[in-house]
């Protein structure tokens, strides 16, 4: 197919130029990359993603369509993607549309034709940084003028533009367990595997105070994941303080483990270019055992500040880098991880996270 001509910009000035695909403009954000072989759709629309360029390091996207069921939010908040090669046609007998009428109908620009195994070898070599694609603009300093309104992703709040509005179900209303979900940008899948486990959910904005998601007598309590900068969370670090003074279980992912850790007194920082993709393999300390995981952040916990803090322990550690992978508070019934056991996309080795969850609420 005949493709419009796009450029790339990325902030220390390397341009790669290729063609639209998706919506026509002009869009920036921080550039990253996801090294995950499949779930372009469900990685588009997870809402931890958001003002963010993602791109996929497997050469081929499009491919299989799209499903209007197979996301992890109502749509893409993504900045754009960057891929090598757009399939303009798509096999799969129950697809919806076309990766591209999905992307052209929530407003997503990308660019293909780019050789990505350059720009990720870059960026691996660089470190994370802001980017900006257009299909409008080819002259640099117009990309550079817009490439200068991309605010950085560090110091950047974001949960509370992504998350609902209003609290609202999700699961079966008779089911014994009611967990109240803090949205801080939640994942779909997240949802479906605690109403698989016979879990009535409760979705609080993120901003609810402890005092109002107490009036619907939760059992527990589950703090998601979301985009942004979570040093800069301080009126979630908060509620996550005064929601370990309830003694109920707790959990939490990605940003909600981060969420967690620092509640208990342990900062985090900006990796240099993060964990993307669905093959990073983790260690369980407890157990010895490996698991092969979904991964998607751009900040982690510091290391430093728990070898001296009574009131966390390690329980998970990434095997590639050594950063902390899970922690549990040594005194109250909290744990949280920094993978997705959810995947969606990616391997189902870490589900038994929820069934642990689940135990310590039926302990
Ligand atoms: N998936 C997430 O929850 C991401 C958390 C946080 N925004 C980060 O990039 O580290």
């Amino acid at each position: 197919m005949n493709r419009k001509k796009a450029t790339l910009l990325l902030a220390d000035g390397t341009v790669f130029y290729g063609t639209l695909v998706g919506k026509d403009g002009t869009n920036g954000g921080e550039i990253c990359f996801n090294t995950g072989m499949t779930g372009y759709q469900e990685i588009y629309t997870d809402p931890s993603y958001t003002g963010q360029i993602i791109v996929n390091t497997t050469p081929h996207i499009g491919n299989y369509g799209t499903i209007d069921t197979e996301v992890e939010s109502a749509h893409p908040l993504i900045a754009g993607i960057v891929v090598s090669h757009f399939s303009d046609v798509h096999s799969r007998i129950d697809a919806t549309k076309s990766l591209q009428a999905y992307l052209e109908e929530h407003g997503v620009t990308g660019i293909a034709d780019v050789d990505t195994r350059k720009l990720v070898r870059h960026l691996r070599s660089k470190g994370a940084m802001n980017a900006i694609i257009s299909s409008e603009y080819d002259n640099l300093e117009d990309l550079q003028a817009e490439l200068d309104k991309v605010p950085s992703m560090a110091g950047l709040e974001l949960s509370s533009k992504v998350s609902t509005k209003e609290p609202y179900f999700f699961g079966d209303e008779n089911a014994e367990v009611k967990v109240a979900c803090i949205d801080y940008g939640i994942k779909l899948n997240i949802l479906r595997n605690l109403a698989d486990r016979g879990v009535y959910c409760k979705v609080f904005p993120a901003k609810t105070s402890v005092a109002e998601m107490e009036k619907w007598a939760p059992n527990a309590y589950f703090l998601s994941n979301g985009p942004g900068d979570p040093a800069v969370m301080d009126y979630a670090v908060e509620t996550t303080k005064e929601l370990l003074e309830l003694n109920k279980p707790l959990f939490g992912i990605c940003l909600g483990h981060q969420l967690l850790a620092r509640a208990c007194g342990v900062g985090t920082y900006k990796m240099h270019h993060g964990h993307r993709g669905l093959n990073h393999p983790i260690k369980n300390v407890k157990t010895g055992k490996s698991e092969i995981t979904s991964q998607n952040h751009g900040f982690n916990i510091t290391k430093e500040d728990i070898s001296d803090n009574p009131n966390v322990e390690i329980t998970h550690v990434h095997l590639n880098d050594g950063t902390i992978a899970g922690i549990k508070h040594t005194s109250k019934p909290a744990f949280s991880v920094q993978y997705h056991p959810e995947s969606s996309p990616g391997p189902h080795d870490s589900r038994y996270l929820f069934d642990e969850f689940l135990a310590l609420i039926n302990n």
